[in-house]
């Protein structure tokens, strides 16, 4: 039964009230990292699943702790059949009854993530009545002190609504066993049941709340009283993503004759085997005959010249150039192993946080690469040519990598990535053009 469930969840997430209470203080002297709770709004299949995940994956990204919390999960997870859209009637004071209380209890799990560790938390539901969200707003405010901020969406256009709906709400757990014409027209009903009660965020009433509004997959914006650095980013990040089908290829410089001698860094040309490569891939693109791509590199001559050959515009990125090895610019790992054996280590410790003496960390090129991922968010078809680390936080962001992971990712040489933008997440293809390359991966040596 739902109280047991209730009891069942609240366990996993009670925490010592004294502690509580204690870390209720501290969040008051916390004033600039006050967490902040983003609550969606909209009817269901405006996209607000599709925002939550990738909004979190970006803030995620850039190092900010943030989590997602959706209603739909909890009520699967509390009525494990879903019958039909029967349950989503206003009326139905049972149904109503068991998805308030799924409301409240991610509301508390949420508010606990963000008292002890969370910097972000977002509220993935639908909060379509002024009610449900001053609920939410008094909650996080008095009893916790944490800043919210209201993403509604709207969105009138009925093919990206059906193309949603088909996307995503039909392969959804609630269709697993109906075919995909009678998950549609179900979810449309379910859509008319909360479109008898919905309340678009009113700006007179709700003129205190900070929000915004979202017309048509981002045509259009109303922004109301930003409160905080972290909305607005939110905000920056919101208005320069989109939903038009492109890809994005990604892939290193043909190997280079440093790369040859396994030497870290430099600024070399490419070798024999990486000219041929610079070949097979203009021959790639062509063949693949992309309609406007443009091709972005760093300013590294091993970058510059395997584009050269390629039949489209190119864009030179700094914030491309391959992470700096600082001191150990020039050496193999050998080397390094030999000359810097605590520098080695401490590298293996912690590879994405440590940073070379004189030199970059991961971190760090994850900082200089966030305005090429804004762009990228921004562009249609694009090609970037870039370097081993660079690859591996580009696709550390498509891939939502943590930390640990990121930095090992394989990115072989003369091997193109293409990723392609599908629901919720990215496709990746791997293809290795037929040209011979040196391995430049490392593996976490087994004893650290
Ligand atoms: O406004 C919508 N209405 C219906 N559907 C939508 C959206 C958006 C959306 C919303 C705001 C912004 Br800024 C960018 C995209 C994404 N999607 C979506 C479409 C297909 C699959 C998954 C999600
Ligand atoms: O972080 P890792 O695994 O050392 O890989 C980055 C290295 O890869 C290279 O691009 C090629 O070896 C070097 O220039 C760079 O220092």
């Amino acid at each position: 039964d739902i109280h047991a469930w209730r009891r069942h969840r609240s366990y996993t997430y009670q925490r010592n009230p004294l502690l509580f209470r204690r870390m209720s203080q501290a969040c008051r002297d916390r004033l600039v990292r006050t967490p902040t709770v983003i609550a969606m709004c909209g009817l269901p299949a405006r996209g607000k699943t599709y925002i939550s995940k990738k909004l979190a994956r970006y803030l995620q990204w850039i190092g900010i702790k943030t989590k997602v919390f959706n209603v739909g999960e909890y009520r699967r997870d509390a009525v494990k059949f879903y019958a039909d859209k029967d349950f989503f009637d206003p009326d139905n004071t049972e149904a109503v009854a068991v998805r308030n209380l799924c409301a409240q209890q991610a509301l508390e799990d949420m508010c606990n993530y963000l008292a002890y560790d969370g910097e972000v938390a977002i509220f993935d539901a639908t909060n379509t009545t002024r009610e449900r969200r001053q609920n939410i707003y008094e909650y996080c405010t008095q009893t916790f002190c944490f800043r919210v901020f209201f993403v509604e969406s709207i969105c009138d256009s009925s093919e990206i609504i059906e193309s949603n709906i088909r996307e995503v709400k039909s392969k959804s757990p609630d269709y697993k066993d109906v075919t995909a014409e009678e998950a549609v027209s179900d979810f449309l009903s379910r859509i008319q049941q909360y479109e008898r009660r919905y309340e678009t965020i009113n700006d007179k009433s709700e003129r205190n709340y900070s929000f915004i509004k979202i017309f048509n997959c981002g045509e259009r914006f109303l922004v109301h009283k930003i409160g905080g650095h972290m909305q607005s980013r939110v905000v920056y990040f919101l208005m320069n993503i989109h939903i038009l089908p492109r890809t994005i290829y990604l892939t290193r410089h043909g190997e280079s004759t440093l790369n040859q001698q396994y030497h870290l860094g430099g600024d070399p040309p490419l070798s024999t085997n990486g000219k041929l490569f610079a070949e097979a891939l203009a021959e790639y693109m062509a063949n693949e005959n992309i309609p406007d791509l443009i091709v972005w590199t760093s300013q590294m001559q091993r970058c510059v010249q395997t584009a050269a050959k390629i039949n489209a515009p190119k864009e030179q990125w700094k914030a491309l150039n391959e992470i700096n090895a600082g001191i150990c610019e020039g050496l193999t790992y050998m080397e390094m192993a030999e000359r810097f054996p605590d520098e080695l280590a401490a590298r293996d410790q912690s590879k994405f946080y440590y940073r070379y003496p004189g030199g970059e960390s991961y971190q760090d090129l994850v900082a200089r690469l966030e305005p090429v991922i804004m762009e990228l968010e921004r562009a249609e078809n694009v090609l970037v040519i870039c370097h081993q680390a660079v690859a591996r936080c580009i696709l550390g962001y498509f891939l939502n990598k943590d930390a640990d992971d990121l930095p090992y990712t394989e990115v072989p040489l003369h091997t193109i990535i293409k990723l392609t933008p599908v629901a919720y997440g990215c496709l990746m293809e791997c293809i290795p053009l037929p040209v011979e390359a040196v391995n430049t991966h490392r593996n976490k040596p087994t004893n650290c």
